[in-house]
């Protein structure tokens, strides 16, 4: 499980080593020798580096990285923003350390370098940068050097991603213990570059004293939960899923999220769909089974076979009462459900309605997929744009749904309601095409039918759909996702 950490459980980790014994200086130390490890790897001996510190420990970071780069034969030129006697604690005696100048600012020192550091301001950014901060930043972003960023691109919240005002645009970021969210949250992801992750002497007992609830989104996470076929398995035994299907000129989504859903292992998959439009979908199934609901009743009857566990609605359905009753009707019991599309959109007028209905049955899994749009639409544009963070807006929103959320998009967020919360970097760009969302919800209903529980079915069905998509990259489109599954899945079944 690879955690992510705020900035605040960071500092926290920081004071439980320097209390377990490893001094402040000693992780300043660490981190600034694996900051000039990294740039030893981007340089060559006798090339120039420019080495810009803030008034913090992050420029004590890059104070350290200094001494360490000119012992490695790199030519360093430093810079302080402020004073050095206003420099404090760690910070002001790896300065003292330091032999070369410390100057101002100026250009010129960005001219012709083969690496920018930038150690001006990490996790202790208090307010958007301005004054000579903000112009430091524009003239590094303005030479289009490589810049290696300590901790954080200088500007962006390493919690949230975001970044209120300039901010540097780093080649690579090193980053301390663990990853934060803002690694992997946009824009922060892009701003970032490639991320490494030094360790600087904390040791993973930390950890149990934090309970960060914030992680990657990679196997480890979920790899346990996941359920394969037995030996003295039988088709049931997998889960029977039920993708609720509309109209016949509608029939592609639900067939796609079908598809995805017996290819995610699902023993049976059944499409309910209104009688007029069976033989349109019956012209394009194979092993999806078809039954008639033409209405809400008529759900009702198909889900009367307490055997089909798991529920899709959503794809192709409809915004409208009549979706808004359908879902109604498979909230009615204990079976897991996925919500997506149309489903949410249709709650839009009576979000309440909804979370009432999820409340209603406690302990069944209910997972909404929104994208940002509908997201917007059924928990309200402010979860969005007020939350600190894409992440804390899921999590928002799971809480006053009392369901898993899948926030979707490039850094797709799963969250539940107790809080937990997985960041996804596992996906591709190609991905943006239209009914890729369709077979993600069917991958989660695939999983839920399996038994798995309502969080690891999110996050891997986010994983493994992200997979899938990178192993084709250019050309994808949905339909070529159910084909590349079983090779994802292979890997996983076999632990790699
Ligand atoms: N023991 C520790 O806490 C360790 C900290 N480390 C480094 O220390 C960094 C955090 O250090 P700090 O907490 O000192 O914070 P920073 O060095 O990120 O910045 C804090 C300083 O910047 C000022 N400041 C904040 N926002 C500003 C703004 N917008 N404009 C102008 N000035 C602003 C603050 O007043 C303060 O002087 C980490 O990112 C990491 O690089 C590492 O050395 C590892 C150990
Ligand atoms: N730029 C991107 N990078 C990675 N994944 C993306 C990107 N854009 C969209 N996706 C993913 O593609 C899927 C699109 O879903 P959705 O918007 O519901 O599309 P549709 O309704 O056409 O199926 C989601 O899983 C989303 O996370
Ligand atoms: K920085």
């Amino acid at each position: 499980m690879i955690e992510l950490l705020t900035t605040q459980e960071m500092g926290q980790a920081d004071r439980l080593a320097i209390e377990g014994g490893t001094s402040g200086l000693q992780l300043m130390e660490a981190a600034g020798g694996a900051v000039a490890e990294r740039a030893m790897r981007r340089t060559a001996p006798g090339d120039r580096v420019a080495i810009l510190c803030g008034p913090g420990n992050n420029g004590g970071d890059g104070f350290v990285a200094a001494r360490r780069l000119v012992e490695a034969g790199r030519q360093v030129r430093l810079a302080l923003l402020g004073s050095r006697e206003g420099l404090r604690g760690d910070a002001a005696t790896v300065a003292g350390l330091w032999e070369g100048p410390v100057e101002r600012f100026s250009v010129d020192m960005l001219d012709g370098v083969g690496l920018v550091v930038d150690a001006l301001f990490g996790a202790g950014l208090a307010r958007p940068l301005d004054g000579e901060a903000a112009s430091i930043v524009a003239a590094v972003n303005e030479a289009g050097r490589p810049v290696l960023a300590v901790d954080v691109p200088s500007g962006l919240d390493g919690t949230t991603g975001r970044a209120q005002g300039p901010v540097v645009r780093a080649t690579e970021t090193i980053t301390f213990f663990r990853r934060k969210p803002g690694h992997l949250l946009l824009p922060g992801r892009s701003l970032c570059g490639e991320v490494s992750v030094a360790e600087i002497g904390i040791s993973q007992g930390v950890l149990g004293a934090i309970l960060p609830q914030a992680f990657v989104n990679e196997p480890a996470l979920w790899r346990s939960a996941l359920a394969w076929p037995q030996p003295d398995g039988h088709k049931y035994s997998r889960g029977h899923a039920l993708v609720v299907g509309g109209e016949g000129w509608k029939s592609g989504a639900p067939r796609l999220a079908a598809g995805a859903a017996l290819r995610a292992g699902a023993g049976l998959v059944t499409i309910a769909a209104p009688f007029r439009a069976l033989p349109i979908y019956a012209s394009q199934l194979t092993a999806v089974m078809l039954a008639e609901a033409n209405n809400p009743d008529g759900l009702g009857d198909v889900l009367a076979d307490e055997r089909k566990n798991a529920v899709l609605l959503g794809p192709g359905l409809g915004v409208g009462a009549g979706t808004a009753a359908m879902v109604k009707v498979a909230l009615c019991g204990r079976r897991a459900i996925v919500l997506d599309a149309d489903a949410l959109t249709s709650f839009e007028a009576r979000r309440e309605d909804l979370f009432a209905m999820i409340a209603a049955e406690a302990g069944r899994d209910v997972v909404l997929t929104p994208h940002e749009g509908e997201f917007a639409r059924l928990f309200g544009k402010e979860t969005l744009t007020e939350a600190p963070s894409k992440l804390e807006a899921a999590r928002a929103a799971a809480r006053a749904s009392g369901a898993i959320v899948v926030l979707k998009g490039s850094d797709t967020v799963v969250a539940g309601p107790d809080g937990r919360a997985a960041v996804n970097e596992m996906s591709s760009p190609f991905l943006a095409t239209a009914g890729t969302g369709d077979v993600l919800a069917g991958i989660i209903v695939g999983q839920l039918a399996q038994g798995v529980a309502g969080f690891e079915a999110a996050a891997s069905a986010v994983w493994i759909h992200g997979a899938a998509a990178a192993r084709r990259g250019p050309g994808l489109i949905s339909e070529d996702l159910q084909a590349l599954m079983p090779g994802v899945l292979a890997g996983l079944a076999a632990g790699v």
